[in-house]
């Protein structure tokens, strides 16, 4: 039988954001959410924090060294197979050059198109929120 209690996952989640432009990732076949472009992240490890969380994700995904982030969003999202507590930050510094250290595609998405794409079912308050602070019409 199903367990009735579906975990509780805490997620570090990073918005790179450029001029009008924010990083996203493909999420592979076969994962949760497969095949949706995500903001690169992961779930926080055992005893960390979610800085620390964030750092660490980012490197192993995208390559990059987080310098500075500042805290932009929390969420919680009930998935039919498992809730999500999403702590959304803002990558406002980092080194490197962001590439798909794990094969996969990563896409600069125009703030304009986020809510054509698709998207975890979660990140429609993170993508209006976006919107809302940072898109500037044309
Ligand atoms: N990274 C990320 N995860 C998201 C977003 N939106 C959203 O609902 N999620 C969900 C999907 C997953 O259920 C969960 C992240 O878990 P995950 O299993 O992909 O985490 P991970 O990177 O540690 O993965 P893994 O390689 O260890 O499997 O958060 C998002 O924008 N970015
Ligand atoms: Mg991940």
């Amino acid at each position: 039988m199903a367990s009735l209690v579906k975990p509780l996952l805490h997620v570090a989640v990073g918005v790179i954001l450029h001029q009008q432009q924010v990083l996203l990732a493909k999420r592979a076949a076969g994962k949760h959410q497969a095949n949706r472009w995500e903001f690169p992240g992961g779930k926080l490890e055992q005893g960390e924090t979610v800085v620390a969380a964030l750092k660490r994700e980012l490197a192993e995904e995208i390559g990059i060294t987080v310098l500075e982030a500042e805290p932009f969003m929390q969420l919680q999202h009930e998935y039919p197979e498992r809730c999500v507590l999403l702590d959304i930050y803002l990558v406002t510094d980092f080194s490197g050059e962001p590439h798909g250290a794990e094969g996969q595609p990563l896409y600069w998405a125009e703030l304009s198109e986020l809510d054509r794409l698709s998207l975890p079912d979660a990140n429609q308050p993170i993508v209006e929120k976006l919107q809302a602070a940072f898109l500037v019409s044309a």
